[in-house]
């Protein structure tokens, strides 16, 4: 045969291999009678993202709309099937009461690859997980996150002022609050964690809010390697030595945890924050406080800790620092940033919430100016209506709309129709947050945002299986009590400071961008910002 002969010959066949290979799994869920979402050849159902025909979480999420009656659906992450759990009785069983079945997340990232996010919380698995998460969990206690208060507190206090100062010398502002809250968010965050004080808003291309965006990147290359870190072997990114982040990013964090625990060690300075946690940690003189017990709630979103804490022999490096302060960073920044821009948005939809809101504020700023007192972390937690707008906020709108899992040992599975399956080790789990959050059987008229829902009188209502804002069980957001008083505090300061009109570049309704892995807008959201006591127009 020529060559020519050859190819016309081997390039089909090599198609044809190719194309059985890319849908060889596709049968998975019929031989097993599950209901699943059909998936295109290679992409299974990530094509619908691929495409731009939907948001990331509403791809994820497809099986729970198309099959409401099943317990559980099927669909494929590229070629690999996954189950995605309806039922929050099921997700319950799944990440609680059996937890030892499912006890990693699916995104495993190998150390060997990279040295901080491999030591991150969210990306570790196994017993590193189970040491990790236990030795952090006593600086997250209520009484850690009031010691921490007044550096949030007095900074928000300050950004707040100089934007007023901005708002008058200016005669309003007009700002994209995504935009802002990063800049703030950043800001509070390299406080906490990292020590050191910026002003983002008047300086914003210091070095920490360059490298905390390349932290909290979830699009373009960073974006697609984290996809592929659910689908692909650990192995892969092990071998190949593939990082997320970026080395000159590790090096200058890692460079500044170090110069900052040297310096703190050698003149015995104290400032209340994440790394002299970590540090009392490595000394193992982090503990439970008494107090723990009746600062344990800091609203009704907020997640128990289910592991028993232990600091000890928790031998953190600067390196484990580090990868604990990046890691708050990735988990913390958008997401809070997100709940922050749509309770503004909805807010301004709904101006008698608005209304509500500032006059319990009010209120608290009048009775702490009659005793000459500053906000402090109990007044904030007692603010009833603060706390039902934070949590409409989070089941309207919940920042992380899928979470998942990994089964790391067998588990039987029962639909309402008695098909039982297996799930195997290493088979996807999706818990569709979201989806569950907007289910009418769960939140009647589930589109409206309506705080009320939280109200002393109705809260007793909530299926708590079916408010999953923090996710479930032992492998719950670590940072629940932190996000919290951060969101509280920040929305307490605008609206005290400023009546907030939403300017045309907003959409109204909002659309969402379909192309992000996070909840974000199209147009962004855009707020005229004027100071209180001096609307005008
Ligand atoms: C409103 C803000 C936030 C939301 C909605 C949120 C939501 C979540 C969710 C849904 C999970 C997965 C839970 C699961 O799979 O069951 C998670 C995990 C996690 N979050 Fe958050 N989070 C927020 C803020 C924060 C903050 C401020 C921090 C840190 C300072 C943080 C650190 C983490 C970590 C480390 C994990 C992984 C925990 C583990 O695997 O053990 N998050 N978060």
């Amino acid at each position: 045969m020529t060559s020519l002969e050859w190819l016309l010959l081997l390039v089909p066949t090599a198609i044809y291999l190719f194309y059985r290979w890319s849908v060889a799994t596709f049968d998975y869920f019929e031989k097993r009678g599950v209901p699943f979402v059909k998936p295109v050849p290679l992409l299974g159902g990530m094509w619908n993202f691929f495409s731009g025909k939907m948001h990331m979480v509403d791809a994820g999420s497809l099986g729970y709309e198309m099959f409401p009656d099943s317990r559980f659906s099927g669909f494929f992450a590229f070629r690999k099937p996954g189950y995605l759990i309806h039922d929050p009785e099921l997700v319950k069983q799944i990440t609680i009461k059996d937890f030892d079945h499912f006890a990693d997340h699916t995104n495993v990232v190998p150390i060997e690859a990279d040295p901080v996010l491999g030591r991150a919380l969210f990306f570790t698995e196994g017993t590193r997980w189970k040491h990790g998460r236990s030795g952090l969990s006593p600086a997250f206690t209520g009484s850690k996150m009031r010691n921490m208060f007044a550096l949030l507190s007095n900074y928000t206090e300050g950004a707040m002022g100089r934007l007023v100062d901005d708002a008058r010398r200016d005669g309003g502002l007009e700002l994209e609050m995504r935009d802002l809250f990063q800049k703030l968010g950043n800001d509070v965050t390299t406080s906490l964690s990292f020590g050191v004080e910026i002003d983002s808003v008047h300086n914003p291309n210091n070095e920490f809010m360059r490298r905390g965006k390349e932290l909290i990147a979830t699009d373009g290359i960073q974006g697609l390697k984290f996809l592929l870190l659910t689908v692909l072997p650990k192995s892969f990114f092990r071998t190949l030595r593939i990082r997320i982040f970026p080395k000159e990013a590790t090096d200058f964090y890692v460079d500044v945890i170090s110069k900052t625990i040297k310096q703190r060690e050698e003149h015995n300075i104290v400032r209340p924050d994440f790394i002299h946690l970590l540090m009392q940690g490595r000394k193992n003189e982090l503990k439970i406080d008494q107090a723990d017990d009746q600062l344990k709630s800091a609203g009704f979103s907020t997640v128990e800790e289910h592991l028993q804490s232990s600091t000890e022999n928790s031998q953190y490096s600067d390196l484990d620092i580090t990868a604990a302060a990046a890691s708050f960073f990735f988990g913390g920044l958008e997401t809070t940033t997100t709940v922050i821009c749509f309770a503004l948005y909805e807010m301004s939809q709904n101006p008698n919430v608005k209304q509500m809101l500032q006059a319990e504020i009010d209120q608290v700023k009048e009775q702490l100016s009659t005793t000459d007192s500053k906000l402090s972390y109990e007044v904030l937690q007692n603010m009833k209506y603060l706390d039902m707008v934070v949590s409409e906020t989070l089941r309207r709108w919940a920042p992380l709309g899928l979470t998942n899992r990994a089964c790391t040992k067998p588990y039987t599975i029962e639909d309402n129709n008695g098909t039982k399956v297996t799930i195997q080790v290493g088979d996807l789990i999706q818990i569709p947050i979201q989806s569950i959050h907007r289910d009418h059987r769960f939140y009647p008229n589930p589109y409206k945002f309506d705080p009320e829902r939280f109200s002393e009188e109705n809260k007793a209502n909530i299926n708590r299986s079916a408010f999953l804002p923090f996710g479930s069980g032992p492998r719950n957001c670590i940072g629940s009590r932190l996000a919290l008083m951060q969101t509280k505090c920040f929305l307490y300061y605008t609206l005290a400071n400023f009546e907030l009109e939403l300017c045309p570049k907003t959409d109204v309704p909002i659309k969402l961008n379909k192309r992000s892995v996070s909840l974000d807008t199209l147009s962004g959201f855009w707020f005229r910002m004027v100071p209180r006591g001096e609307m005008k127009k």
